[in-house]
């Protein structure tokens, strides 16, 4: 029985509702997708919920459940994730943190969550609150740049807790939050006056840098706050060849998915052009998936776009049109090279409706290419209104069996 490779492909935030911008069509369903529709041919299509039914997943949680790794048990917050992604160096007791560059008012209130998403200077602004804290009530203090308007920001010290709250209130228009401690320990409070008295520091520190100045005279949002959220500290995560029998690689930007992927033991590219954003290298990263399939150190390859996530949040309809479009261009690509000997899944990590800005708990269409003779889903189309007369209907958790069993891959249950 052939061993098929496996290509997993998440396209961040793919799930939709229907657009009135889009004459009430999805994003998908307006997307002209010729490659996705061959596959159609020897595919199982359905639903997924990342994490169950009417649950809204982050990526984080989404990511590990659809890699296996029960969030329930696992998952201790996005901060340490996010800080191993973008090349911080975690020891015992640190605590992580996901921040955005944003913007706030003089009062404190949050104008835009990501200072405009696209922030030229966000390593300048980076060096610059390294050089200038350092350290805060004794406490080592390290920021991280990640992707567009993304940071990583970790405390290295003795007695922290990472139960404590986020400062990010989650929507513009509201004060940023004062961090409070999640239990009654001394170090949970200690580390909530800490991020307070760090917040205070950083909003001195960017509130003054040339490097806003100039982006105010551009005309572009400061990048004067760093919203705090996901505090947490590093556990270790099953590695993924351990329970599947799989050796895995990622294709990614993003600093949240390459520190996922870092923790269950893949190894991680990020091929020159790729961005992150709606302005991605999309050969760039088809030529390094198409390397690695060919590589026989791997047999789980995963590529990750995050275009439609971003597109997604900043309610840009036509940008998810274009990048589903990009991502159908790139599956041609990849087949034109590999051939179709290969199971192939294309789905989303949650839905990011547009009319929404944010994730919501909605299903996630799933596409399940199959090269041995499988009885496919007869559906004209992939998209969220065809997927609901397919096969399947999943969790994240089902996502692993469902590709090892069609590339011939599983291990029987029981004798
Ligand atoms: O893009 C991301 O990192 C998350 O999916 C959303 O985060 P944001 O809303 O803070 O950008
Ligand atoms: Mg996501």
């Amino acid at each position: 029985m052939k061993k098929y490779k496996i290509l997993l492909i998440i396209a961040d935030g793919l799930g939709d509702r229907q657009v009135k911008s889009l004459s009430n069509k999805t994003p998908l369903e307006v997307a002209d997708k010729p490659n996705i529709k061959e596959l159609l041919k020897s595919s199982l299509v359905g639903l997924m919920d990342p994490i169950g039914p009417g649950i809204v997943a982050g990526s984080d949680t989404s990511h590990m459940a659809i890699f296996g790794v029960d969030p329930h048990r696992y998952y201790r917050g996005r901060g340490a994730l996010e800080a191993l992604g973008t090349g911080a160096y975690l020891t015992e007791g640190d605590i992580a943190f996901r921040g955005n560059f944003a913007t706030v008012d003089e009062n404190m209130n949050v104008i835009d969550r990501r200072a405009g998403r696209k922030i030229d200077e966000s390593e300048q602004l980076v060096n610059e609150l390294n050089q200038k804290i350092g350290e805060i009530d004794g406490v080592k203090v390290t920021f991280y740049k990640a992707t567009e308007h993304r940071v990583a920001v970790v405390l290295s010290g003795k007695d922290l807790s990472d139960k404590i709250s986020d400062t990010d209130p989650h929507e513009v228009g509201h004060k940023i939050k004062e961090s409070i401690p999640l239990d009654n320990s001394i170090s949970a409070r200690r580390t909530a006056e800490i991020v307070n008295n760090l917040t205070k520091r950083i909003y001195d520190v960017l509130s003054t840098s040339v490097y806003n100045k100039n982006r105010i005279e551009r005309g572009e949002p400061p990048a004067n706050i760093i919203l705090l959220r996901g505090a947490s500290k590093f556990v270790e995560l099953p590695k993924l060849y351990n329970y599947t029998g799989l050796k895995g690689v990622a294709v990614s930007a993003t600093a949240l998915i390459k520190g996922v992927c870092k923790a269950i033991g893949m190894d991680v590219f990020t091929p020159k052009g790729a961005t992150g954003g709606i302005d991605t290298n999309y050969d760039a990263k088809a030529d390094k998936v198409i390397e690695l399939l060919k590589d026989d150190k791997y047999d789980f390859i995963f590529l990750h776009i995050k275009a439609t996530d971003a597109a997604s949040h900043d309610g840009k309809a036509e940008e998810k049109v274009k990048a589903i479009e990009k991502i159908d261009y790139i599956i041609g690509k990849i087949l034109n090279n590999v051939g179709r000997e290969i199971v192939i899944m294309f789905t989303g990590d949650h839905a990011t409706p547009i009319e929404l800005k944010e994730h919501s708990g909605d299903p996630v269409p799933v596409l399940l290419y199959v090269p041995d003779n499988i009885i496919p889903d007869y559906v004209s189309d992939f998209n969220e209104r065809e997927a609901r007369k397919g096969s399947l209907k999943i969790i994240g958790l089902d996502v692993m069996n469902l590709l090892l069993n069609y590339s011939n891959r599983a291990t029987k249950y029981g004798a």
